[in-house]
Formats: structure tokens, sequence, C-alpha cells
């Protein structure tokens, strides 16, 4: 037990490295790609204390280069999350009963080891594996992921020391218990620290956790795996399976000891989710926990008075970094009709300049699309929009497979607010846009609200103090993350805590005390120094 009230650490966000020509960083990132991109690999699961490998192998290739193999991971079946689920029971006892300090040490050597030791390793493995360029993969494997464990680490111990009052004679203290039985991590391709940071967070917490990853983000699990062991996370307490979505959900769901869920990924997937644990309620031992940060339309918003440039840039950097393949990418854009023409002047002035290409070449800006369902799916909406008389390609429109998944970033102008991909979420390099007249703001601001399911991302831009006001007022509920003159991605932790409404979530914000209060529950503790040894009221007793 703790002999010391101690305080961790202040938390601070990790400093970005800029790979720019000549820096020590930028030879030792294309040292460490190539000789990654040498080597064959061998991923098993992580299980209890075993390595776990099958005989169903699957390859792992760059999405930008998918003729090459990277290695191979051990893909299991439900046999293997039940084992999972298993082990994570076994080794809950110790852990919870491990004092909290102990529990962050870990997790703050974890930060550690990802901003030094490992961080080249982490980059590499997300560049190959993800295709995010150096500058895409420092922010999110390095930086965000350190950021993620160091400031978690910090509201841990806001949140203990959280405490009610006293009255005389009396003690009264909450103590934060993990949840009873297992967490399961189901996290998404797009982000290793959305990856990482989905099972430590319920763990930290006192929690023993089942993490099944994406299918196409296994290279970079197995990295955060490792530096997890490296950093002590004792066998069991995280146990990552390679299964698939259905097989894993079969098994957790139908567990009695099923606790919580920590999901970040589409909108359908989790609430199909919601409904199997909804119709599942009779079999648990307690009720789960049910965590999801899920899909987005996000958007930006143009008012007459904002600068054409600024705009411009905000649509290239928010909708076509990492392929606009974040959740908060912008997809959707309003434009009035007085700014267009030079808007889109600005944003293919850019595209014009922006090259695709693999990960390992530092100059281009843009890479692949992750697999090729992604892929068909984004050319089909393109195919589509070229084919509809209410849209039109403004920039961009090419793809190709040969080699890599590539999709040039594209834009779409819509003749209608509704046409389709102004709705609906494809997760690409594709932002649609609707040019609307400069004395419409108040209606283009009632179709924006009204037109998707989502509410995750939203960027205004605005010169005028007045706009600016009623914008971020009539846009209460359209975006858990709302941006004014600035694009609608890249919240930082610590910083812009990260999470939607509608349909795009529970909005638990990762990275904030927040997310990390649905791990735990509260146990309330009054003791009483001198108890009554007499039961009658004072007023009862006779003159
Ligand atoms: N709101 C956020 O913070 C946030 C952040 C990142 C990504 N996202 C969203 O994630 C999506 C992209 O990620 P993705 O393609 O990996 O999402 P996805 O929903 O396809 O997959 C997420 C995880 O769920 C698993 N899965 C898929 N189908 C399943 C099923 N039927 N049963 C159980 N598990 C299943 C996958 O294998 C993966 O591990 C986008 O919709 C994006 O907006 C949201
Ligand atoms: N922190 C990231 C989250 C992206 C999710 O996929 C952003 O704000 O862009």
């Amino acid at each position: 037990m703790p002999k010391g009230i101690y305080n961790v650490p202040t938390a601070t966000n990790e400093p970005i490295f800029s790979y720019a020509p000549g820096t020590p960083e930028r030879a030792e990132l294309q040292a460490t790609l190539k000789q990654m991109r040498s080597e064959v690999i061998d991923v098993p699961m992580y299980i209890g204390n075993e390595e776990v490998r099958t005989d169903n192998l699957f390859a792992m290739t760059p999405p930008h280069d998918h003729k090459h193999v990277l290695g191979h991971y051990h893909q299991g079946g439900k046999e293997h999350v039940q084992m999972a689920i298993d082990a994570a029971l076994a080794a809950k006892p110790a852990w919870e009963n491990l004092a909290w300090e102990h529990r962050a040490s870990i997790f703050l050597k974890a930060a550690e080891l990802i901003s030094g030791p490992y961080r080249m390793k982490l980059n590499a493995a997300t560049m190959l594996g993800q295709s995010k360029n150096a500058f895409q993969a420092e922010i999110d494997s390095a930086c965000e992921i350190a950021d993620f464990l160091r400031f978690n680490v910090q509201y841990m111990t806001e949140i203990y020391k959280q405490q009610p009052m006293s009255s005389k004679g009396v003690w009264n203290r909450v103590e934060q218990r993990p949840l009873e039985g297992f967490i399961f991590a189901l996290t998404p391709f797009n982000f290793t620290a959305i990856a990482g940071n989905l099972p430590t967070a319920p763990a930290m917490m006192g929690n023993t956790v089942v993490w099944k990853p994406s299918k196409t983000a296994v290279y970079s699990a197995q990295v955060l795996m490792e530096i997890f062991k490296k950093a002590g996370v004792p066998d069991g307490v995280i146990n990552l399976v390679y299964v698939s979505g259905p097989a894993a959900a079969d098994v957790i769901f139908n567990s009695p000891d099923f606790a919580g869920i920590h999901f970040t990924g589409s909108t359908g997937v989790f609430q199909d989710i919601w409904k199997t644990i909804g119709n599942n309620i009779h079999k648990y031992k307690s009720y789960p926990r049910i965590v999801g940060e899920t899909g987005g339309k996000d958007y930006i918003f143009m008012h007459p008075t904002a600068d054409a440039k600024e705009v411009a840039t905000g649509i290239t950097r928010g909708a076509f970094e990492y392929q606009g393949q974040k959740c908060s990418a912008a997809s959707r854009a309003y434009i009035p009709a007085s700014k267009w023409d030079e808007v889109l002047k600005f944003v293919q002035e850019d595209l014009a300049k922006i090259k695709t290409g693999g990960t390992e070449d530092f100059t281009n800006f843009h890479n692949a699309v992750i697999d090729e369902t992604t892929f068909d799916k984004l050319a089909s909406a393109i195919d589509d929009a070229k084919a509809s008389p209410d849209a039109e390609i403004v920039a961009g429109g090419e793809y190709d497979k040969s080699v890599g998944y590539f999709i040039k970033p594209t834009v779409i102008q819509a003749k209608k607010a509704d046409y389709i991909t102004m709705e609906e979420e494809l997760f690409g390099p594709i932002i649609t846009i609707f040019v609307y007249e400069d004395d419409k703001v108040d209606e283009t601001l009632d179709i924006l609200d009204q037109t998707s399911i989502y509410a995750l991302t939203g960027a205004i831009f605005a010169g005028c103090r007045y706009a600016i006001e009623k914008l971020v007022k009539r846009l209460t509920h359209t975006a858990g993350n709302f941006y004014i003159n600035d694009k609608p991605t890249g919240a930082v932790v610590g910083q812009q805590p990260f999470g939607g409404g509608r349909g795009s979530g529970t909005n638990d914000k990762a990275g904030s005390m927040i997310n990390l209060l649905r791990w735990v529950s509260p146990r309330t503790i009054k003791e009483s120094f001198v108890p009554p040894v007499d039961y009658m009221y004072p007023n009862f007793k006779e003159d």
C-alpha cells in the first residue's frame, strides 16, 4: 500500500520532431524504415504469459505497396478469445490490488519508451502498416500516445484525490474500484494512439483487458504490445488477440464477466454491439460500461466574412491529411457563392502541388488508403459523382490500385445540399462542397444541422465577431469538437479533449478524466470514530 500521498510528474505534451532534411531524426527514421522493410516478421497473439501461434497466417502489407510482405500474424478463433478472457480474469486480483503508484510507473515508463528508444520503431510500423507519412505518424504514434499515457496518469491521481467532506467524528472516503470482470478494447485502424489508449486507459484504473485491434493495424499493435511488456505490464493484464470482429463479439458479449467495452470505430458496428449487449443484459454480473467514439461527417462552414486563403488551407489540411482517414477529417463544406471561385482556386493550387505515393519518400504529402475494400468504395463514390447530374468533380477524381491503394485528393461540388456524399461518411480523401447564396446563411445552417446523423467535429471560418458568436450558438449540438477559424482535425490530448455526440459516440472524451471515470465503480466508506451507544433521539427523552 502507498506510504505517502504522491504527486505524479506534471504531464506536458510530447514535442513533435520535424524530420526536416538534415535532421538526425530523419536519418534515424529512414534507416528504421529500411530495416523493417527488409524483414519478414512473425507476429503471435499475446495471451497471459504465452505467445500464441496458429496455423492460420495472414500477410501484413503496406497499403501503398500491397505486394510487399512485412510479416505474418497468427489469426485466432473463438477459443483464443475465451483464453484471453480467462487470462484477464486470472490476472485481475494481483493487478487491482497493486498500489496505484506502480500502475502509474508502468504507464509513465511506457510513455518514456515511446518518446525515446521505441519512437522510430513505432513510427515506422505505423508508416509501413497504415500508410501514414512521417509527420502524420509522429503526431499519432509518438506524440499522441505518449500524451494519452502521461495525461491519463495525472487524471487518475486527480480522480483519486476527489474526496467527500466529513462531519465531526466521522471520516468519509471514496475509493475508485476497478470494474468487476474484464474490459474489451476494440480498436480501429487509423490511429496507433487510439489503439494504444483503448486498452491502457481501463488497465491504468486497475482493470484487465482483452484487446482486439483492426486487422489492418496489427503491425503497430504488435510494437505497442512489445512496449507495454517492456514497461512492465504484467502478463494477462492486456491480452492481444487477432480474430474476426464477429468471432470476438460472440464470445465476449456472452460472457457473464463482461464489464465494459472501450470502442472506437464505425457507427454501424457500435450500434450493433450496443444492441447485442442490450439483448444479453440479463447474462452479465453487472451493467457493462459502453464507451464508443464513432463516425463523423465533419464540416467546414465558411461565413461570407471569412478569408478565402485561410478556408482553402483548412480544406486542404482538414480533408486530405492522412488521406482523409481521420474521424475528424472535413468531408463536407459550405462555401458562400461570393467566395467560391477564390476558395476553389486556392484549393486547386494546393492539390496541384501535393505528391501522392509511398511513405518511405518523405516528399509525399499524400499516401494510400488503408485497404482494397476502402479503395473500391471510394472509387465507386467518385464514379457515381462523375455520372450524377447533382455533382461535379472539381479537383482530383483519379485512382489507381495497381501498386498501392491510391485515391487522389478529390473535391466534389454538390448541386444539392443533400447529395449522398454530403450526408454519408466515406472515410477517405474526398470532400464534398455545397455553395450557398450569401443571403442564405440561416437556411444553410439549418441544412448543416439536419443533414447528417453525426456530430463529431466542425469548423467555422468568419471574420466578423457577431457572426462568430451567432455560429457558435446556432451550431451547439453539431460537433463535440468545434473549431473557430481552424481546421477540424488535430485535437491534442490535454488541450482539446476529443469526442462527439449524436451518432458519433458517447462523447466520453478520450484522454480525459471523464473517460477514466467510466472504468471505475466508486465505493463510499463512512467511518464513525465514537459510535453512539444509545438509539434514542434526545427529544424523545423525558424531562
Ligand atoms: N470518434 C472517434 O474518436 C474516432 C476515431 C477514430 C476512428 N473513428 C471511426 O472509425 C472508423 C474507421 O475505423 P475502422 O475502419 O477500423 O472501423 P470499424 O468499425 O470497421 O472497425 C473497428 C473495430 O471493430 C472491429 N469490427 C468490425 N466489425 C465488427 C463486428 N461486426 N463485430 C465486432 N467487431 C467488429 C474491427 O475489426 C476493428 O477492430 C470511422 O468510422 C471513423 O470515423 C472514430
Ligand atoms: N486527435 C485526432 C483524432 C482523429 C480520429 O481519428 C484528431 O483530432 O484529428
